[in-house]
């Protein structure tokens, strides 16, 4: 089976210093009602790979080269435009500080309906409707309310859901979660992880970044684990689990860890 998109001979340097890669010769596949998880130390370059997914590196400064494609299309070469129509609509990311993601000194309904109405023609109201739409999918309460607070006023988690929902307003077929649970307490981590496992259950291919090997063993099909910007193994969860290879996986696997995912 193709996947959704197709990553190979991904390769991200610094334009400075092109002697050295950050991200060297990555490939993997991303497949409907699938998740991949990413794993690997930090600075081992997961967040740079997403990033070039996204098309958010700056090509001054980075060099992005190999190929990503989605549903055939080539991303690296599309044009601006049309990248900017796909990402936040058929490819959506949520990131580990949704603080980020938002303006402080705008009311969170009118960068639901600004995000909205950049990939749809419609006006304020309906826009504002939609929003409404989709934060109550997510179950969250007092939906008019949170539209007109300001992003300081929430907390992590209730943002962190925000950006959820606003992220699946135009039904994305890839969701790419870079440490969407990291900030969380237990409790909203636990309402994150059921909401993409439902994702995943409705047909969304799940790019899932994260430090914890709990979260990569409850969601994830595949694994992927990367140290210094190479994939230096891969395989089905269970496999990984059950049998790494090399000695890093085993490190960061450990043996509480395996215990605790009940595998
Ligand atoms: N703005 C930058 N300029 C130059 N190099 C950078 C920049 N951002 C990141 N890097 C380099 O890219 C490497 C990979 O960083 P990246 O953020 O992708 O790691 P990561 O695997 O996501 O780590 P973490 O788990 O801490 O989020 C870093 O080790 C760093 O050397
Ligand atoms: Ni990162």
């Amino acid at each position: 089976m193709n996947g959704l998109l197709e990553v190979k001979n991904l390769c991200v340097g610094l334009k400075e210093q092109p002697s050295r890669l950050i991200v060297k010769h990555v490939d993997f596949t991303l497949r409907q009602g699938k998740a991949l998880a990413l794993v690997g130390e930090s600075g081992s370059g997961k967040t740079m790979i997403c990033k070039a997914l996204m098309r958010l590196l700056n090509r001054k400064k980075f060099e992005v080269s190999g190929s990503i494609r989605y549903r055939e299309v080539g991303l690296l070469t599309l044009k601006e435009k049309e990248m900017r129509s796909l990402c936040g609509s058929k490819m959506a990311m949520i990131v580990q500080h949704p603080m980020t993601a938002f303006n402080p000194t705008i009311k969170i309904g009118a960068q639901i309906i600004e995000s909205i109405r950049a990939h749809r023609k419609i006006g304020k109201k309906e826009a504002y409707d939609i929003g409404i739409q989709a934060l109550e999918q997510l179950n969250l309460p007092r939906c008019e309310q949170l539209m007109n607070s300001y992003c300081h006023t929430l907390s992590g988690g209730m943002l962190q859901r925000i950006m959820i929902a606003v992220a699946l307003i135009h039904q994305p077929d890839i969701l790419i979660a870079d440490e969407a649970t990291t900030a969380l307490d237990v409790k909203n981590q636990s309402m994150v992880l059921e909401e993409l496992d439902y994702l995943k259950k409705r047909g969304i291919a799940l790019l899932l970044i994260t430090h914890d090997l709990g979260v990569a063993a409850k969601l994830a099909d595949d694994m992927v684990v990367m140290k210094s910007g190479e994939i230096i193994e891969r395989g089905t969860v269970f496999e990984l689990f059950a049998s790494p290879r090399e000695a890093y996986t085993k490190e960061l696997l450990g043996a509480r860890l395996m215990k605790g995912a009940g595998l």
